[in-house]
């Protein structure tokens, strides 16, 4: 036995070392933003509210080379994941190797997660960790009534390392020798619809499954309610036969007896019938143990903890990946690349993902290779949207071209009547035309169509759907129940106005609003944000600016939008937010003034509202309730003159609210004004789409 354990480590270091070289291509990030003015009515007071929001988009590329490497892990490392791996050396070395690039990619270079980036998570005390159990392993417990889904899933993944991590160093105070292992306990006590969050759930087994090989010992589940067996035979698709088995649901009398001997009193905490302190796992200190001092590929030499080694690869990443950024001559570019402008760089294609599944519904996105179409891959990839199989649309212009998503490449079809054939979810962003021919097509072969184009949203029957404001509306329709369906995505000011606006018109009834937008080149797609570019340097140069977007010139100009003027003076997109916003309200009696503009930066919006109360009771009370509003967010500190940027909102799913005052152009007190910031292309767009889509699992 211990002779063919040698051979498969033996095969297992072999096959890390020949998968141990691979390039990697790394994209880009963005922003946006806009302007508002609402009146709301609050019990017979008339509200008034005006309000603002910007936004904007840029992009980078960033050419890693990644190395992996099996030097630094120990025996009990390695053989956790040929274990897992049922003892097959290249699959384990596969899963070696992804779970390195996966730590590099998500643990700074310090080889942990710091508790400032997690401290939101933190803050509700959800987490405790108890000493080791009666079998010696630590215990990790999870108080899921203090839990709340998390806004920021990228965040929320942080915080599952954070606490994975903290567990597993704590077995050993605080050295890791690597096969260490833990136990769960999931508490479900005093749950209500609040505090469920499958995918949370899902994220966490996940994590454990694809990155913590052979690190579950046994996770115990207690008090789960009746309400609760659905979501959990929902949850347990996506989990391997091994980590089931390891799963007890504690159910009854004889089962609570057993967990408390397994888990032993001293580990137990007083409020399960134990002897133990409860303790918040941020209230565990661990000692750092001496350093040790590792070479890596290029000879450099770092100093790192044991705790630290759990992320060692990631020492080598780093450095490699600097220097490869410096030293590569002609690095793929994307149409925003040079700017000079702020970006998070995404590590797409570093990660292992968990979302490809058989059981999961098939997916197009139609429309792929333009600015919303490569947003819907990014959004699909950050937040683990479980698929069995994705087409990738477009025109006949880019058929053949490929694309990269969740770390493969996939060949780009052109869209045709055949290309939604067992197709359950199509995510379309190709223009009202191609929608209008193509999306009922979809519908009627079975496919639900999540449509970005205004096509349809002022169809009657379909439903017009902010997840944050009116899910409802979409309440019923379901992949798997037999039919298509058409779901519009509102146009993207809409999204973000009513993202902040409608938390206040549920506290105090909006009777009108005053818009004021100044938008982006990238709401006029890919083509217009790369004229912009090339404005802007024309500009610079002193040369007459390229203008066949809009006719004119945008850089480091503003003009009003390019939507056709209708009879009444409006034009198409001002009447665009007028009309979806009284559908998505329901709302007949809604008045909104708009002002709609295009500006030089790439995607922006501003909005400015006004409400009724005192002032300090408004803007106060209007504080609070944006405070508490889901996918929203404040930046308004007066005394540093701090307030929504669009670089603030870039890449984020949440729209950022500020300079929440009194509207002064009003007699009385009626009127509080706000600023609001959001992402076009995430959630004005791809974001929300995919969020409907979430829903229709
Ligand atoms: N930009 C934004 O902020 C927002 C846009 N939207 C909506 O999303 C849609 C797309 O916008 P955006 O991504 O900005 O536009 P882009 O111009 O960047 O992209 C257009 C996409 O549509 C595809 N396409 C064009 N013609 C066809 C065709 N005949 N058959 C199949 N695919 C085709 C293009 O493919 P190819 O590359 O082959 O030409 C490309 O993938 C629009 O309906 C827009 O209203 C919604 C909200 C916000
Ligand atoms: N609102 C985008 C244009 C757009 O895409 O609108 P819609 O989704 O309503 O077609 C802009 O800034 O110009």
């Amino acid at each position: 036995m211990e002779e063919s354990q040698e051979l498969a480590l033996t095969q297992l270091r072999k096959s890390v070392e020949k998968l141990s070289s691979s390039t990697e291509f790394v994209s880009f990030g963005r922003f946006m933003s806009f302007t508002v003015n609402v009146s709301l009515e609050n019990e017979k007071k008339i509200c008034h509210l005006i309000f603002m929001s910007y936004t904007k988009i840029s992009s980078m590329v960033f050419f890693f080379v990644v190395v992996s490497s099996e030097k630094g892990y120990e025996k009990p490392t390695l053989m956790r994941f040929l274990v897992a791996r049922s003892m097959d050396p290249d699959k384990a070395a596969k899963m070696f190797v992804d779970w390195q690039k996966w730590r590099a990619s998500m643990i700074p270079p310090t080889g942990f997660i710091p508790e400032s980036e997690v401290k939101d998570e933190l803050e509700f005390r959800k987490v405790c960790l108890q000493g080791p159990t009666k079998s010696g392993h630590p215990l990790v417990l999870v108080i899921t009534s203090k839990h709340f889904a998390s806004k920021d899933p990228a965040n929320f993944k942080k915080f599952v390392v954070y606490v994975l991590d903290k567990t597993i160093a704590s077995g050993n105070n605080g050295k890791e020798i690597g096969g260490e292992k833990l136990v769960a306990v999931i508490d479900l006590a005093n749950i209500t619809y609040k505090n469920l969050d499958a995918r949370g759930l899902i994220t966490g087994f996940q994590f454990l499954q694809s990155y913590y090989p052979e690190r579950l010992a046994k996770c115990y589940i207690l008090h789960m309610p009746g309400f609760f067996v659905t979501v959990w035979k929902f949850v347990c698709r996506f989990l391997e036969k091994a980590t089931q088995e390891k799963i007890v649901i504690v159910t009854d009398g004889e089962e609570l007896k057993k967990f408390e001997e397994e888990i032993g009193a001293e580990a137990l905490p007083e409020e399960y019938g134990g002897r133990a302190k409860l303790t918040a796992i941020q209230d565990v200190l661990l000692p750092q143990s001496a350093p040790v001092t590792l070479t890596n590929n290029n000879s450099q030499t770092f100093s790192i903890s044991r705790l630290q080694n759990l992320s060692i690869s990631h020492f080598f990443f780093l450095t490699t990946a600097t220097m490869a950024t410096f030293t590569h001559q002609t690095p793929q570019t994307h149409f925003l690349s040079r700017l000079p402008l702020r970006a998070t760089p995404r590590h797409f294609s570093a990660r292992v993902k968990m979302s490809l599944q058989e059981s999961a519904p098939s997916l197009a996105v139609v429309g792929v290779t333009g600015a919303v179409g490569q947003e819907f891959l990014s959004v699909l990839s950050d937040r683990d949207f479980p698929y069995s199989s994705v087409k990738m649309l477009a025109s006949k212009r880019s058929a053949g071209k490929r694309v990269a998503f969740d770390g493969r490449e996939y060949t780009v079809e052109e869209l045709t009547a055949e290309s939604f054939d067992g197709v359950d979810i199509a995510l379309f962003s190709a223009g009202g035309s191609i929608s209008k021919e193509f999306g009922p097509l979809a519908a009627e072969k079975g496919t639900i169509v999540v449509d970005n184009s205004s096509a349809f949203r002022m169809v009657d029957g379909v439903p017009l759907v902010i997840p944050e404001v009116n899910p409802e509306a979409m309440k019923g329709i379901k992949v798997g129940m037999g039919k298509g369906a058409l779901i519009a995505n509102p146009n993207c000011s809409t999204i973000i106005c009513l993202m902040a606006v409608t938390p206040l018109h549920r506290h105090a009834k909006v009777k009108r609003m005053v818009v004021s937008t100044y938008q982006a080149a990238s709401g006029a797609g890919a083509a217009a944000m790369e004229e912009l570019v090339q404005q802007t340097r024309e500009v610079l140069e002193g040369k007459p600016p390229t203008c066949n977007i809009f006719g004119q010139q945008y850089a480091f100009n503003l003009f009003s939008h390019n939507a056709p003027i209708l009879d009444n003076g409006y034009n198409e997109e001002e009447m665009k937010l007028v009309k979806e916003t009284r559908k998505i309200w329901v709302s007949g009696l809604l008045k909104v003034l708009l002002c709609v503009h295009f500006t030089l930066i790439f995607c922006s919006k501003f909005w400015f509202y006004a409400c009724s109360c005192r002032e300090c009771e408004s803007s106060n009370t209007a504080r609070e309730i944006l405070k508490k509003a889901p996918g929203v967010y404040i930046i308004d500190d007066r005394a540093s003159n701090t307030f929504p940027t669009p670089l603030d909102v870039s890449n984020k799913d949440d729209v950022a609210v500020g300079r929440i005052r009194r509207d002064v152009s009003q007699d009385g007190d009626f009127g509080l004004d706000i600023f609001v910031c959001g992402d076009q292309i995430r959630k004005g767009a791809a974001l929300n789409a995919v969020q409907i889509a979430e829903m229709l699992l």
